[in-house]
């Protein structure tokens, strides 16, 4: 009996030693040369990469303890983490590693085969597709959004007592959500005045999820997941954000096929000129290729909802920390705004004058480099490569460490310190343009990076011309922890001081 129960202890474990043994032959035939922090047996590197908090330092420690680019081991799979920019401009301006990791199945229940997420013929031809929706003249059109929503975004801000401090995370997130569905399904969620909307709710649960997922084996795992309580959430969740997405698509398709029976469709029944969303132009192009189907735009709608609303709300929320607690810096781009808005301090921004505020933009640039909004993104391999002399073999993981690149104190001499002079046109072009790569690089950038700067301009110039932006009492430093997109473990504390206008 007893050599029976070791049998079904041990016999598992010695195969699962012997597949170890096994994958990190295969893997070190020839990545013997890559440095890395030695491993475990079967659980190879995982201990190194510590909590959510501890990660990115973590990594970023190797990366300058191996002077670059480092590999590791998670179980038995190779990872090479990229922190050079010859390697970096190998893997993102290559036209055939185009592949995402397996990290990304843990959003597929939620958006699908969207950008994002696809990969090979799909990926292509409806990148192909997309890309037009995100020409500068339908941006131009996005602007009466932004500014909407940025009035009630000041409006919330100025509720809040004069002076207090307070943790402006939640105020943004709730505009950027506002955003994002007004111009990814021309819908109003109401975020910023509707707190308890069951759609929102739903979109936070799944981000609250995704993140536990990332860090739980048992929740990861496709197998054990279904059995769990946090899976029925999931679950829940998903119900009321694919019935929302998809009710919206069904009538938007409807007003469409109405709307091209009538000649000028442009406008609605008051005569006024209609805007756009990102999904009309989506059924526009399905009106002509019944190939792009309504499942295909839900995947890219929800692809958007996930992509565009997170990502500028993490952005915007660390500029406004990095203009309180650096006072000559936001002087400097109050300084700006006073000379584009001389002529009326209180109008609404335009197009032109986005396009105007170039010490913003340094400032931007600035709190994407230090404050990476996707901290790493990851490709996996099909094939073997050759990258730079250096074989590859099949089935490593190659991750782009953005925030590793972005903190290299050879390339941004006192990495931590906030100077946007490091964007100035001059001091950029002595980089590699792999050097910064907050949105990626290549053929699978950011689809919605312009969006996303006129975004976070017209947010944080908004704020700034109705407030003075200043450090919390009691102080208050970031504590920054890795998840899909970077966040401050202790919120982001700043306080506003009202301004009497420009
Ligand atoms: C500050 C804001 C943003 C940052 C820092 C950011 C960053 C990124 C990064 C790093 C990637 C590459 C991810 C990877 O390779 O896995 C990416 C991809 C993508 N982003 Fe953004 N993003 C931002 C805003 C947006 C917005 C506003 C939208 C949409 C409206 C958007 C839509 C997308 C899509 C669809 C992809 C996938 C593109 C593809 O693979 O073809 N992003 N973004």
């Amino acid at each position: 009996m007893l050599q029976i129960i070791l049998i079904i202890v041990f016999l598992p474990l010695i195969l699962w030693l012997l597949y170890w043994y096994y994958n990190v032959g295969y893997f070190e035939k020839h990545l013997k040369t890559v440095p890395g922090p030695s491993r475990f047996p079967l659980l190879g590197n995982v201990k190194d990469l510590g909590t959510p908090i501890t990660f990115l330092d973590n990594l970023y420690k190797f990366s300058l303890q191996y002077n670059g680019t480092f590999k590791m081991y998670l179980g038995s799979r190779a990872e090479i983490f990229l922190v050079n920019t010859e390697h970096l401009e190998f893997l993102l301006s290559s036209n055939s590693i185009l592949v995402k990791s397996d990290l990304y199945k843990l959003v597929k229940r939620w958006l699908g085969t969207g950008l994002l997420t696809s990969g090979g013929n799909k990926w292509r031809k409806h990148r192909k597709i997309i890309t037009p929706a995100f020409h500068f003249q339908i941006l131009e059109e996005f602007i009466d959004v932004f500014n909407s929503a940025s009035d009630v975004l000041v409006e919330k801000l100025n509720a809040a007592p004069n002076k207090a401090s307070i943790d402006i995370y939640p105020f943004i997130a709730r505009c950027t959500l506002d955003i994002i569905c007004e111009t990814a399904m021309g819908t109003s969620v109401n975020a910023q005045n509707d707190i308890d909307s069951e759609y929102v709710n739903s979109v936070k649960i799944l981000l609250g999820i995704l993140v536990q997922r990332s860090l739980s084996p048992i929740l990861a795992n496709d197998l054990l997941y279904p059995f769990t309580t946090t899976y029925q959430k999931e679950k829940a969740a998903l119900k009321v954000v694919h019935g929302y997405t998809k009710s919206v698509i069904s009538k938007r398709k409807v007003e469409f096929y109405n709307n091209s029976k009538t000649k000028d469709e442009n406008v609605d029944s008051y005569g006024r000129k209609k805007k756009r969303a990102f999904l009309d132009l989506l059924l526009e192009y399905s009106a002509n290729d019944p190939s792009f189907t309504e499942e295909h735009i839900q995947e890219e709608v929800d692809t958007f909802m996930f992509e565009g609303h997170d990502t500028t709300a993490t952005s915007i929320t660390f500029a406004l920390y990095a203009l309180a607690m650096n006072p000559h810096i936001q002087e400097k781009a109050y300084a700006e705004l006073k000379e584009i808005f001389s002529d009326d301090s209180k109008r609404h921004a335009t197009y032109r004058d986005l396009q105007e505020m170039k010490y913003l933009e340094m400032v931007i640039k600035e709190t994407l480099r230090i404050y990476t909004t996707v901290p790493f993104y990851s490709r996996a391999l099909e094939k073997d490569v050759n990258m730079n002399g250096q074989i590859i073999p099949k089935g490593t993981m190659l991750n782009v460490f953005a925030y590793g690149i972005h903190h290299n104190p050879k390339i941004y001499k006192d990495p931590e310190i906030f100077d946007p002079e490091r964007f100035s046109i001059e001091n950029s072009k002595k980089r590699s343009p792999f050097a910064f790569i907050p949105f990626s690089a290549g053929p699978r950038n950011c689809i919605g990076q312009k969006f996303a700067m006129l975004e976070m301009k017209s947010s944080i110039s908004d704020v700034l011309r109705n407030f003075k932006l200043l450090p919390s009492v009691p102080a208050h430093k970031v504590v920054l922890k890795s998840e899909a997109v970077l966040k401050s473990d202790n919120g982001v504390f700043v306080r506003l001081e009202k301004r009497m206008g420009l």
